[in-house]
């Protein structure tokens, strides 16, 4: 197997007559690293994934594979290789057959190519099935075919389109494991569409979180959850309250923001970011829903009083959606041992509290 290369996407624009589906992407993804590219429906993570692997003209920029320039090559020629969502497999062909077939097409003699073919389904524990063909496979064992097919030519880099999307929720989490592991054994970069944040979570090296055909944060699963970049990122990552308000003053580390219904709060801003605001500006922060204390813990208040809307057992946590002034939607989740310790019902007023290191402010978004 090759080591794998890193894959550099510089200033990358695609448009479909007058739509644009990428706009100016720019990412560095570094050898070995499982990357998910996610976000909602037509962000444009498919077509950024398609023209990574040659599927897909580019309308400008470029792309590199480790040192070459691949924009321009045709598909087998890039060192890339692609599994298909609807895994695509010849139903007339049995699963050896099937995973050998780009060596055929490369005129590998029949002896090598199934011998390599054997070997690339002991890979992915699908040897026992070799004389099936996929109508007599499940998903799954359909699935690992279709991986199997897309190694079997050494690719630097394998990108993945929605590859857990048509498996039950059961097999979706053992198959996500099994990528994972695969991919670090053979140290070269995933590269897998999903609009799963959790899927994202759980497997990614590097996430890279798309709205409307531009990057909107990339990083590790633990920055874009902590630090989200944008009220978007803080939304679509979940577990998130967005609130939207103004600046009213701005220390040296940290600003004082104001939401309409009168409630202030502190948020540590540092230097770079407080140099951007200026008192009345609008500005959104995002407060994680596990770092807000409701009721009688609210020592730290900061002002704000939410009326309970609605409750949900989750097991683990209790959520608690609440409204409040100038704050329409606000979720808190409390452990389960500490609600029923002090439960809540709906039309309650509960003060609610967090720290203002729990504060994050979001910059506006670069698809806006
Ligand atoms: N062949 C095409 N012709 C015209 N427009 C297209 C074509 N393919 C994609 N688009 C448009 O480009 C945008 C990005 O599409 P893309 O499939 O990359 O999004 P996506 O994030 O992968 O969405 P999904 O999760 O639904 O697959 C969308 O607005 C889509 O309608």
């Amino acid at each position: 197997m090759s080591k794998g290369a890193d894959i550099e996407l510089i200033d990358v624009t695609k448009r479909y007559g007058a739509a644009l589906a990428v706009d100016r992407v720019s990412l560095k993804i570094p050898a070995g690293t499982y990357c998910c590219l996610l976000g909602p429906s037509g962000c444009g993570k498919t077509t950024t994934l398609r023209m990574m692997a040659g599927h897909e003209s580019i309308t400008e920029g470029d792309i590199r594979l480790g040192p070459t320039v691949v924009t321009d090559l045709p598909p087998a020629k890039r060192g890339t290789a692609m599994m298909f969502q609807s895994y695509a497999l010849f139903p007339h062909l049995d699963t050896v057959d099937n995973v050998a077939f780009s060596l055929k097409m490369k005129g590998v003699d029949k002896a090598s190519r199934r011998a390599k073919a054997m070997e690339m389904l002991k890979l992915v524990q699908m040897d026992h099935l070799a004389e099936r063909r996929p109508a007599q496979l499940s998903g799954g064992q359909q699935q690992r075919v279709a991986l199997a097919r897309a190694l079997i030519t050494d690719p630097q880099v394998l990108l993945l389109d929605e590859p857990l999307s048509a498996l039950d929720p059961f097999l979706k989490i053992k198959v996500r494991q099994e990528l994972k592991k695969l991919q670090l054994q053979l140290g070269i970069s995933f590269i897998h569409v999903t609009h799963s944040q959790e899927e994202a979570m759980a497997l990614s090296d590097l996430v890279v979180v798309m709205n409307g055909g531009r990057i909107e944060q990339a990083g590790t699963p633990r920055e874009v959850f902590n630090r989200p970049a944008t009220a978007f990122v803080a939304r679509f990552m979940g577990d998130h309250n967005v609130i939207a308000g103004r600046v009213t003053a701005i220390g040296a580390e940290d600003v004082t923001f104001e939401v309409p219904g009168g409630a202030s709060f502190r948020a540590p801003a540092g230097p770079e970011l407080a140099a951007g605001l200026e008192p009345g500006a609008p500005l959104e922060i995002a407060v994680r829903t596990d770092r807000v204390t409701l009721g009688a813990g609210a020592m730290l208040g900061c002002g704000l009083t939410g009326l309970v809307q609605n409750i949900e057992y989750h097991g683990q946590k209790v959520q608690v959606a609440l409204a409040a002034p100038g704050v329409a939607e606000f979720a808190v989740q409390v452990p389960e041992t500490a609600f029923f310790a002090a439960p809540l019902n709906v039309g309650d007023a509960v003060p609610l509290a967090w720290t203002p290191q729990d504060v994050h402010i979001l910059k506006a978004s670069p698809a806006a």
